[in-house]
């Protein structure tokens, strides 16, 4: 494959001699067992795509990469909180600025109420800007079509024509997710995460709900800081008036991102997002996606199950972080909660033990999906709080930080997960189930969520 060279200087660390793709490895992933390879029809028509890839503008710089490296090592060493969100599935249907800014939002208040309520900088990672593809538990759906995939694969629509893969959306996936970052960046660099405008984050929806008024109150809060800091004549600073927030997703389609793969000096990175995870179902220590993850130098991320044994969580550590770098590597639990606190201890104390030096992250998401009494794949919002907070009791008692926590938001009022304050039941699922793959926490239920944790985290 073509590979252009880089020899600009960015601001960062020296950079190393260049070094050639093949001397990196960047496709030994082909040689190897892959698990949910995209069923594409024609390998012709996936290589043209991928050589328009490969010469594309890279979506995020590796700049950008390495200070969000240096941001998690923080968060290794417990003196930062790290904050993932988005939707389970992004869709191109629904890549508009709305929808863009309200998920934006409702992340930014998760974070002011993590911020203030725990006193930790917060490190904030959306899931979009590539959180287009899925892995499936089956090749088909309940109507027997072949599975939805995610866009940069297939289309959502039911008929057997819309379910074939289709190269061609790798390209539109890309469009996307560099008009939904290049939309982010101007947005959040130019007033609007301004900590002067904290009450504008909180939707009209929310407003009158009790954890929308105990935002206003937090809200309040800053309003008072900030005049007093005003009154005492502190120098305003850029830092209250813009948020960096980076964009993540799994990295799941390898014909996607192989060629957004960009070598720099002496390293590639992978620049179709800052930050990429492999999912419980791809994290197989000698297939495809660890090889490809292991030879890029992004933050990255592995999803472990309730199946994960600690001896397997310490080969992935080696195998995946072998230098050690704190901020290299985010483990990602998602045990369920009823596995929580009898899988997560053993695998923490190993990995410690082991001198690992990782971020520890707690998805309560997908570990704690079910099907309602009426068919819909939802997740009751008290068994997501119970995750989190085993997570929390297994920290607390082994001394490790509880450091991040990964969840399925939206900021749409949506029906997806069962519970929360408004207390939804089944039946009021069908009102407004939105989401393309899994069910999502709506803003109150994410901003309720927020409120425990930063209780959590206060202790
Ligand atoms: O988001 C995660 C997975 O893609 C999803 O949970 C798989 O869902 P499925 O079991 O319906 O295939
Ligand atoms: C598929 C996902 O998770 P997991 O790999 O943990 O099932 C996801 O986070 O979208």
């Amino acid at each position: 494959m073509r590979q252009e060279w880089h020899h600009f200087r960015y601001p960062g660390p020296e950079i190393g001699e260049p070094v050639s793709e093949e001397s990196l490895g960047l496709d030994h992933w082909r040689e190897l067992p892959r698990a949910q390879v995209p069923p594409f029809p024609d390998q012709v028509a996936v290589d043209g795509v991928m050589e328009v890839l490969n010469l594309v503008p890279p979506i995020v710089a590796p700049y950008e990469v390495d200070q969000l490296r240096d941001r998690l090592a923080l968060v290794a060493d417990g003196k930062a909180f790290l904050l993932q969100g988005g939707d389970c599935a992004e869709t191109f249907a629904d890549n508009t600025e709305a929808h863009l800014l309200a998920n934006a939002r409702t992340l930014l208040q998760m974070a002011v109420v993590l911020t203030y309520g725990a006193s930790l900088p917060v490190v904030k990672v959306g899931r979009v800007a590539g959180q287009y593809t899925k892995p499936r538990s089956s090749p088909t759906d309940a109507l027997g079509l072949p599975a939805y995939r995610g866009d940069l694969i297939n289309s959502l629509d039911t008929t057997p024509e819309a379910r074939v893969a289709d190269p061609q959306r790798m390209i539109r996936a890309y469009a996307n997710a560099s008009s939904a970052m290049n939309m982010l960046r101007a947005y959040l660099g130019g007033g609007m995460a301004d900590l002067h405008a904290v009450h504008d984050w909180n939707k009209d929806f929310v407003r009158t709900s009790a954890a929308g008024q105990r935002y206003e109150a937090i809200g309040r809060e800053i309003d008072r800081a900030l005049g007093f800091m005003q009154a005492c004549g502190v120098q305003d600073n850029e830092e209250l008036r813009r948020v960096t927030l980076y964009c993540s997703h799994e990295a799941l389609a390898l014909e996607y991102e192989r060629p957004l793969t960009r070598i720099v000096g002496d390293k590639a990175y992978g620049l179709s997002g800052h930050f990429l995870w492999i999912g419980e179902r791809t994290r197989q220590l000698d297939h495809a996606h660890i090889d490809y993850i292991s030879r890029i130098a992004n933050p990255i991320g592995v999803k472990l199950g309730p199946g994960t044994s600690p001896e397997t969580a310490i080969e992935l550590c080696e195998k995946l972080n072998p230098q050690n770098i704190p901020g290299r590597l985010t483990l990602i639990s998602r045990m369920g909660n009823g596995k929580v606190r009898d899988v997560l201890p053993s695998i923490v104390e190993k990995v410690t033990a082991a001198g690992c030096r990782v971020v520890w992250q707690c998805d309560p998401m997908h570990g704690n999906t079910v099907e309602s009494s009426n068919g819909y794949k939802t997740r009751h919002f008290d068994r997501i709080v119970d995750e989190v907070l085993g997570y929390f009791e297994v920290h607390r008692q082994l001394g490790t930080h509880p450091g991040g926590l990964h969840v399925e938001l939206t900021g749409e009022d949506v029906t997806e997960c069962l519970g929360g304050a408004q207390a939804i039941v089944d039946e009021d699922l069908p009102d407004r189930y939105e989401t393309a793959c899994d069910p999502r926490l709506n803003t109150q239920q994410s901003l309720e969520l927020a409120f425990l944790v930063a209780e959590m985290l206060r202790g």
